[in-house]
Parts: structure tokens; sequence; C-alpha cells
């Protein structure tokens, strides 16, 4: 029998090139370790971790898949003594991006959760994979700590039927399952309590449209604490610009690339996916360069800023659209890497939607800050605030309350 009492959590953050990890206590918050492995399959994999209390390891070295990352930092936890088989570890938690509709809360790993997740790898080509390699290599590492997978699409199972079906054939539609499931909802569970914290009000009567703006981007509409509609769907291809993803397009984009282009079809999902997106306007992927560029008299400005005008397009009209669907916002939301760093962008994104009740204060905007923050005027009708993820500590709680059989006194 394993140590009940134990109060360490660890979290996998598997994505496609990458393994973020933390060790939570959640005893009292404190966070023994964390870390991460970058540049997976390539010959300059970068590792850190850094234990509390100790000074930061970081090497370059190759580390050749999933399975060897995770070898890895399980070998620096167990130098700190945080091994994987300490008798203070309770449960690992797991991101699984794509949960269908069968996951609708955490879920404890066995081998009918690794098939389902398996069968989900078709539409979400870029993480369910990943995510699977972190769960087999973790239960083979840690074959008696009970694993648990938290899954992106939960949170938004709660959409209602009109926002979550395309107006296609019914029966197309139910057998092969094609709807709307979308993704990071453990952040937007996550910013959308935090919002309401901010103002100092209860989840359950505050509006608030996240914008998830990373890497992947995606928003949503959560009405009382209940996500009602969201930008991605069936996979996380829809809705927003992204890094390298094209975010919505007419469908016959793909059509025509087919007929006219002759393109295959894995063709034109590795361009929508992979060459798409920021990259695919202006050949980078990262907000900082596009914003670096856009304010150089380089020869690359101009498409810098096409790229910064087309992404701040797209958010702008979901914004608008979110009001639509929400009826009442109380506020609006910015997180995630380009969210909680990118003021340009914030201040793009609101400017002229004082209509809406939105607006931006430019000193508040551009003030550096860690912690949720408005950086509307005082007085807005509708605040505008940054709110920091932290899915690892939502992952954490969410496993912990799992195993632990309790609540935890959730605000
Ligand atoms: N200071 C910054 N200014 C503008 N963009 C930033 C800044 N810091 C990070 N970003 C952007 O955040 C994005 C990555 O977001 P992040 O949430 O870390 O991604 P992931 O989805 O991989 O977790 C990149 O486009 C990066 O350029
Ligand atoms: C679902 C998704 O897009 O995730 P990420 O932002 O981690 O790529
Ligand atoms: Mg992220």
């Amino acid at each position: 029998m394993r140590n009940t009492r134990g109060t360490h959590v660890l979290v996998l953050n598997t994505g496609s090139s990458s393994v973020k990890y933390r060790l939570l206590d959640m005893a009292d918050g404190s966070r023994p370790a964390g870390g991460l492995v970058e540049r997976i399959g390539e010959r300059t994999s970068y590792l850190r971790h850094d234990p509390a209390g100790g000074p930061r390891r970081e090497r370059e070295e190759p580390v050749a898949d999933h399975a060897t990352a995770l070898e890895a930092l399980a070998e620096e936890l167990e130098r700190d003594g945080l091994g994987l088989d300490s008798p203070e570890l309770v449960a690992i938690g797991h991101r699984v991006v794509h949960g269908g509709r069968r996951f609708t809360e955490p879920t404890v790993i066995d081998e009918a959760v690794t098939a389902e997740i398996e069968r989900l790898v078709p539409v979400a080509p870029l993480h369910n994979p990943a995510n699977l390699a972190g769960i087999r290599t973790a239960l083979s590492l840690a074959p008696d700590v009970p694993q648990v997978a938290v899954f992106d699409t939960a949170f938004h199972t709660t959409m209602p039927e009109h926002a979550a079906r395309y107006a296609i054939d019914t029966a197309v539609a139910d057998e092969h399952r094609v709807r709307r499931y979308g993704f990071h909802g453990t952040s937007h569970a996550y910013v959308s309590r935090g919002a309401a914290e901010l103002l100092g009000r209860e989840p359950s009567e505050t509006n608030v449209i996240v914008l998830h703006l990373g890497n992947g981007a995606s928003a949503s509409a959560v009405a009382g604490g209940r996500c009602v509609d969201t930008s991605m769907g069936l996979t996380p291809l829809e809705g927003l610009v992204m890094g390298t993803r094209s975010g919505d397009i007419d469908p016959a984009v793909v059509f025509h690339l087919s007929r006219v282009a002759g393109m295959s079809v894995d063709e034109i999902d590795e361009l929508l996916n992979r060459r798409s997106g920021l990259l695919g306007l202006c050949g980078d992927n990262d907000m900082r360069e596009v914003l670096r560029r856009m304010d150089s008299d380089g020869p690359d400005a101009e498409s810098a800023r096409l790229a910064f005008d087309v992404y701040v397009h797209r958010l702008r009209k979901y914004v608008g659209a979110y009001c639509a669907v929400l009826g009442r916002v109380d506020a609006v939301a910015f997180t995630a890497g380009i969210g909680e760093n990118a003021a340009p962008v914030r201040q793009a994104v609101m400017a002229g939607l004082r209509g809406l009740g939105m607006a931006v204060d430019p000193e508040l905007n551009g003030a550096p800050g860690d912690g949720p923050r408005l950086i509307s005027p005082p007085g807005s009708r509708v605040a505008v605030a940054v709110v920091p993820t932290d899915e690892e500590l939502e992952i954490a709680t969410q496993t912990y309350e799992l195993v632990s059989g309790g609540t935890m006194g959730r605000k």
C-alpha cells in the first residue's frame, strides 16, 4: 500500500516538442521543484530543473523522445530526494488536450482511458500523441502512483448544443462525432474564476470573456462560471489566428487547394496547422519578434504589421461576438504568453470598443506586473484585466481533489 498521507502532486504538461513539469505540495501550496525539457527530438534539447531552495540546473544535450525526457526529469527529482518513489508523492496529473465528450471531469487513468485518448488522436494530431507518450512513460516509471488525466475539453462540455453543433448533416456529424469541443479549458476555467475574484465577485454571478493567447490561442464566453461558447472546435485549429495555425478559414479553401494546387489532405493539414498563422503571414511565429519587426525600418516590417493586424482583427471579432452571446459582460481577461505580456496586442484589440463599454488605460496597460491586474480606466462598465494563467496549478488542484476524495475549499 502506498502512503496515502503524502501531499505532493507532480504535474506533467507534455507538448509536441516539450515537457513542462511542476511538483506541488498541496498541503501548503509550495513548489518543491519544477522545470522543463524543450526541443525534444533535436540535437540541442534544453533541460532546466529548478529545485526550491537550490540552484537551477540546466544543460543542453540531445533528448531523443518524450520517454527520454521523462526519464531525465525523474532523475533530476531523484537527486533532490523527490523521486517518483517518494512516499510524499500521491498522484501524477497529466494535461490531456482532447477528451471528446466522454471525459467531463478529471479521470484516473487506466487502460480504457488511455485507449480512448488514443482513439482521439486524429482530432488532436499535434497534442494527444505527446500526451499519451507522457502518460505511458510515467506509468512505466511509477506504476504504483495514481495518475490522473485533466482534459482541455472538460470545461467546455457545458456549451449549449447550438454552440457545439456545426450546421452539417446530422447523421454524418453523429456517426463521426463531428462537433465543437473547445480546448485550453483548464486555463479558461482558472482565468474566469481569477477575473471574478479580481472584481470581488462570485464566479457564479460573473460573465467573462477569456482571451487565452499563447502559441495556441482561444477565446471563450463564460457565463456565471460555465462555458457557453469557445473559439476552438473539433480540433484546436478553429478560431483565432495562432503562432502557426490559421484559425477560421472558409472550408472551401481546402477543396480549392486540393483541386487547383493538387495538394493532398495531409499537405493541407500541415499547411493550416504548422505553416499558417503569424508564421504563414510574416515568417515568424513568435509575437515578440513580430512586435520587434513592426517597429523596425527593416524590409520585414510590412509583413509583420499585416500579421499583427490580421491577428488583432480576428480577436476583435470574437470579443464583439461574445458580447452578443453573453448579453452582459463584466470582464475581459487577457492571459497566456501574449495575453499577459504583449501590451500592444491588448491595446489594439480594445481600441475603439468604448461603444461596448470597454477601454484600456495606456499607463496601466504598459505597467509591468506579475499578478492579476486591471488595465481598464477606473469606473469602466466592463473591466479589462490581465489574469495570468496557471494550468499546472489548476491540474494539480483537480488531481489532488480527485485522489484525496475531498474538496479543497476552492473559492
Ligand atoms: N514579453 C512578451 N511580449 C510579447 N509576446 C510574448 C512575450 N513573452 C512571451 N510572448 C509570446 O507568448 C507566446 C507563447 O505563449 P505561451 O503561453 O508561453 O505558449 P504555450 O502555448 O506554448 O504555453 C509566443 O508567441 C511569445 O512570443
Ligand atoms: C490546445 C492547444 O492549442 O494547446 P497549446 O496552446 O498548448 O498548443
Ligand atoms: Mg500554454
